[in-house]
């Protein structure tokens, strides 16, 4: 698979909003997303997953020029964007689709659900908006072709969520992004939905980013997994080597944070490891270490680097783990958001 060119990727992405001009308060930019590079490869599942705040969302919307990101690069299949100008994201929005948090406020109350997974194919041209071929399309997200001709709030959230999924799948899309897609939905509903993406990267070969504070959701589906700390990438790679085996104590903090299901496996009452700091309030060297049991004195002045590792991944910490089950270490825990 790595061997696959990138269908859409990133090269030190960052994106800053201007700081508020409050008494006393800095008026640099404040960095949301720092130095940022992913890659999302044809028919793949990318998950980047982060505790909120960490910076996930913007990364999303940044991609598809909805945030304008303020340095580095973005590349769609081989081509890289001249500059982050709205024209210059048009192939991108030709090619994605964005599932968004909460896909019921971003329907029209007052259209139903068959014109409204017709519309974006209508504006683009992409397709016949037929009923009969609105309702094939219904079908492939899940949908019964009775509820076409319902209105979004006769819709239960499961229902909505695969909605929004016929109408993101309506122009064909190379890649969607979902941000938080199974928020909200009882964890039956939520297996669904993933499983659904499955189905769709199997039939249309999509690739998804899917973006989420939920870990459980990238163990059931990613291909790859990218951890991010307050706007960084911290560790990426292979989610089957990420899961075994974490090698940033934030991923593993965040992997011992999974609520476990039977009490009597729960490992012993964990450390608490305090809040993130913010983005206004950068910790000084390693972002982590406030948070980090293993920091060393060279973590509170020196930034690690985010390396290549032998595995094919990437990880940003001057003393990554190596293998898993050191006891101390699995106690590591984060407070839950
Ligand atoms: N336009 C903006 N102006 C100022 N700060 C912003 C803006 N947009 C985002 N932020 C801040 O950037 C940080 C990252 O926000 P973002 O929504 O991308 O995080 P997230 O990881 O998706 O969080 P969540 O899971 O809660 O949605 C947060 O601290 C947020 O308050």
């Amino acid at each position: 698979m790595s061997t696959t060119p990138a269908l859409i990727e990133t090269n030190r992405l960052s994106v800053a909003v201007p700081a508020t001009r409050l008494p006393f308060s800095s008026v640099k930019p404040l960095s949301i997303l720092v130095d940022v590079s992913v890659a999302i490869r044809p028919g793949e599942i990318v998950c980047m997953v982060g505790e909120s705040g960490s910076g996930k969302t913007t990364f999303g919307r940044a991609l598809l020029g909805l945030v304008k990101p303020s340095s580095g690069s973005i590349t769609l299949e081989g081509n890289t964007l001249p500059d982050f100008s709205s024209r210059s994201f048009h192939p991108v929005r030709r090619q994605a689709s964005l599932l968004f948090q909460d896909p019921v406020t971003s329907f029209n109350p007052r259209q139903r659900i068959g014109a409204m997974i017709a519309e974006p194919r209508r504006i683009a041209g992409a397709g016949s908006t037929r009923m009969e071929d609105i309702a094939a399309l219904a079908g492939t997200a899940g949908l019964s072709a009775q509820l076409l001709s319902r209105f979004p709030h006769a819709l239960s959230g499961g229902q909505a969520r695969r909605a929004a999924v016929a109408r993101a799948l309506s122009v064909v899309p190379k890649l969607i992004v979902a941000d938080e897609p199974t928020a909200g939905l009882d964890v039956s509903v939520q297996g669904g939905v993933l499983n659904l993406f499955l189905d769709i990267r199997q039939q249309q070969r999509t690739a998804f980013l899917l973006i989420t504070h939920n870990l459980s959701v990238a163990r059931h589906i990613a291909d790859r997994v990218v951890i991010l700390y307050l706007g960084r990438v911290v560790e990426s790679g292979p989610a089957a080597e990420i899961f075994r085996a974490p090698r940033h104590p934030y991923t593993m903090a965040l992997l011992d944070s999974e609520p476990v299901p039977d009490p009597a496996k729960r490992r012993g009452e964990p450390p608490v490891l305090g809040e993130v700091p913010g983005i206004a309030a950068r910790p000084s060297g390693c972002e982590f270490h406030t948070r980090c049991r293993f920091a060393q004195p060279r973590c509170q002045s020196d930034a690690p680097v985010l390396t290549d590792t032998a595995d094919e991944r990437q990880v940003a910490c001057h003393f990554p783990l190596a293998e898993p089950q050191p006891s101390a270490a699995r106690s590591l825990r984060l407070v839950s958001k």
